[in-house]
């Protein structure tokens, strides 16, 4: 690769949609590499893409044409602009920005796929980094002459420097913008999602900030907790959250309707739309505008007056007024009405018409005025507003949001989380944020997972509550990382950098994929983006093959995640699987509760330590669907000869290493209290209880 001596070798392009996502592409001419970044930009200032402007400091800055955001903010453009002092911007055409030739192109160009993009769904994702991608090499050919051989670029895709990265499957999985449109609780009225449940913000901007971090909760601990600090003084002060909650009600509509009328609104209809525009200013502004507005309306009611006269008099009940952008206000007869009865009298109404028009015209300009007047008197000004919309976007999401969500629950229901970097991952009483809202009676859970103790099993039968706790703790470290209280009695949470999902088993139809292939391939994409910080929930993997393959795959899935710092939860019905335990230390088997009364299940939805045998609980609830009797019976007798010889192994097994597990789990309790904030003198009693527990082989 050429290297021209310039101070920077990063050539970088960014573009951005109408919902502020923006994508980038790094091309670094030294070292032959590619950054593909794509994130959604939280503040108006786009703060995430100045950090990685900063961070890249490229030579060249590509950019599509300028063309104002829905909201008035520059874009990338302007930005690029400001950074621009010794970087060289270049403005590229939108068609440059082709998403499918960037697909193409990095296809072919990667010496290795980025294991990001390993899904086509991925592609279809990250379309914006992969239009900045065309935009770029496009660039890079023509005016550096430099012509990439395929498979020799190194392609590396980033989402967001700050933010924790939750890929678009676990966005569907997890429910955090949309819900599934399950009958959940027997019951048929649409479940909501989180987005939904917190969306009780009152500005555009802060809608959008809130979806923003639902899709990109932090990860810097010290803005998190500056959140939960604001929080903390809007939970304890009524008068000020009450105040703001006012304030911010009114301020938006204050500030912006000064000149504009708030009533004024878009409208398609022609004669509508043009009476809307020539009202979009408020009286009393412009004289002259109230003047041209004046005549507008006078000749409007004119010609309207008109027309009923020459109804009467003429004796046409038919004629209609219409109009159209084109010829204005014009009159339309029945054929058969008009014969004879038309005079050159009806050649007024083309007079009145240009009057209308003119006086429209007028109005027009003088509001052009009136909004450049407003423009230049706020541009000055500009920077501050900027930072003053992103402020009350902020004080939206926490004050109408946050805290308005933690305040219509009962006292004490919603706890601050605490952050640590290399701590657990422990809860206490938590619940699930939606359906506990659903659910009068919902069953509370914890956990605590830590990296002596990395993975955890959960099993029990259907319908026990599995899918509902793995969802349930995702959502709650995302509540915690957006800066929220979260439903439990105490949290503290390792700050989480990615979490991924495998849950569900349906098959995609789009992608040309069987159920088990699309197993597959979100548990290979797993495997090859997890990280020491990521937390993994994957709800019975395996189970859409064979049930040897399908158990060695779930095996081997659990070994190698097992092998990195990553907390997973693992929700099971394979009852071998909690063997892993007897070989890895690490491991820890949970089951929820269930009793079986008269052949019947009677679920608790409560998390119990250890594995349960519950035997042949398919059975029961494939006879509560109406599965027939007899075959009942003949699969029960199948079951039962497969599964006894199978569990006495397992026992002899468990007796073995229970020594081991003892050990891990006095190093787990170790650990916890090495986080523990209580006082000395409760730390020392708790060392002394470990103490006992473990001479007696009871921890
Ligand atoms: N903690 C809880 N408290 C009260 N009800 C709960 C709780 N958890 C789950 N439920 C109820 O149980 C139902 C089934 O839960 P869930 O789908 O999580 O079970 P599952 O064990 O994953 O089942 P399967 O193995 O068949 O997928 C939920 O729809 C909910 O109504």
């Amino acid at each position: 690769m050429e290297d021209d001596g310039e101070r920077s070798s990063i050539v970088i392009s960014l573009i951005e949609n109408r919902a502020k996502e923006v994508g980038m592409a790094a091309f670094n001419l030294r070292s032959a590499s590619l950054d593909l970044s794509q994130y959604i930009e939280t503040s108006g200032s786009y703060q995430n893409t100045q950090t990685l402007l900063q961070f890249y400091d490229p030579m060249v800055i590509i950019v599509p044409p300028n063309k104002l955001a829905a909201d008035g903010m520059g874009g990338v453009s302007e930005l690029a602009d400001k950074f621009c002092g010794h970087i060289r911007k270049v403005v590229m055409a939108r068609g440059c920005f082709d998403d499918t030739k960037g697909a193409v192109l990095v296809k072919s160009l990667a010496a290795k796929e980025p294991s990001a993009l390993s899904l086509e769904t991925y592609y279809k994702q990250y379309y914006l980094c992969l239009a900045a991608a065309a935009a770029t090499i496009k660039w890079i050919e023509a005016e550096k002459g430099l012509i990439v051989t395929n498979h020799s670029l190194s392609v590396t895709f980033n989402g967001s420097f700050d933010h924790m990265s939750i890929d678009a499957t676990s966005v569907h999985n997890l429910e955090i913008i949309e819900p599934f449109h399950s009958s959940l609780l027997g019951t048929t009225s649409k479940k909501r999602s989180l987005f939904q449940m917190l969306k009780t913000t009152k500005t555009i901007g802060g809608t959008r900030l809130l979806r923003a971090n639902l899709l990109q909760p932090l990860k810097d601990t010290e803005t998190i907790n500056t959140r939960l600090d604001c929080l903390d003084e809007l939970m304890k002060n009524e008068q000020l959250f009450f105040g703001l909650t006012q304030v911010l009600r009114k301020f938006p509509k204050e500030t912006v309707c000064e000149v504009f009328d708030e009533d004024v609104l878009h409208a398609r209809v022609p004669f509508v739309a043009r009476t809307q525009q020539c009202f979009a200013v408020k009286a009393g502004i412009d004289g002259l505008l109230d003047i041209a507005r004046r005549t507008f309306c006078d000749t409007s009611e004119a010609i309207h007056n008109l027309a009923n006269k020459y109804r009467e008099e003429f004796g046409l009940p038919n004629l209609k007024l219409s109009f159209n952008n084109k010829q204005g206000f014009y009159f339309s007869i029945p054929q058969k009405d008009a014969q004879g009865k038309l005079t050159s009298k009806f050649i007024q109404v083309p007079c009145l018409n240009v009057r209308n028009k003119s006086a429209a015209g007028e109005c027009y300009i003088r509001t052009e005025l009136c909004l450049e007047a407003l423009v230049d008197a706020i541009r000055e000004d500009v920077t501050t507003l900027t930072l003053l919309a992103e402020a009350l976007c902020l004080l939206d999401m926490m004050v109408n949001s946050f805290a308005q969500t933690i305040s219509s629950k009962p006292l004490d229901r919603y706890t601050r989380p605490q952050f640590t970097d290399d701590g657990p991952l422990a809860i206490d009483s938590g619940r699930h944020p939606i359906l506990e809202t659903i659910h009068h009676e919902f069953v509370s859970n914890g956990i605590f997972i830590s990296e002596a103790s990395n993975m955890l099993i959960v099993m029990g039968p259907n319908m026990s509550g599995k899918s509902t706790y793995l969802q349930q703790v995702c959502l709650t470290v995302i509540l915690a990382q957006i800066g929220c209280y979260v439903p439990a009695c105490f949290a503290t949470i390792r700050i989480v950098d990615r979490i991924f999902t495998r849950m569900g088993s349906t098959d995609s139809l789009e992608s040309n994929s069987s159920t088990f292939m699309t197993e597959m391939k979100e548990t290979a994409f797993i495997m090859q983006n997890v990280t020491p910080r990521s937390l993994i929930v994957m709800d019975e993997l395996g189970r859409a093959t064979s049930s040897a393959d399908g158990f060695s795959i779930a095996w081997s899935c659990c070994e190698k995640l097992l092998s990195i710092k990553a907390y997973t939860i693992f929700a099971t019905h394979m009852e071998n699987l909690s063997e892993l335990a007897t070989l890895y230390p690490n491991v820890r088997i949970l089951h929820f509760d269930v009793d079986v009364l008269n052949n019947r299940l009677d679920f608790k939805f409560k998390l119990k330590d250890g594995p349960r045998h519950i035997p042949h609980y398919g059975l029961l609830l494939a006879e509560v669907a109406g599965l027939p009797r007899s075959v009942i019976d003949t699969a029960q007798c199948i079951t039962s000869k497969i599964t006894q010889t199978e569990r006495k192994r397992m026992e002899v097994n468990c007796e073995q290493h229970h020594q081991l597990q003892m050990i891990y789990r006095a190093a787990q309790r170790l650990l916890c209290l090495k986080y523990s904030s209580q006082p000395e003198d409760a730390i020392r009693q708790a060392l002394q209880n470990l103490k006992e527990s473990y001479l007696d082989g009871t921890v």
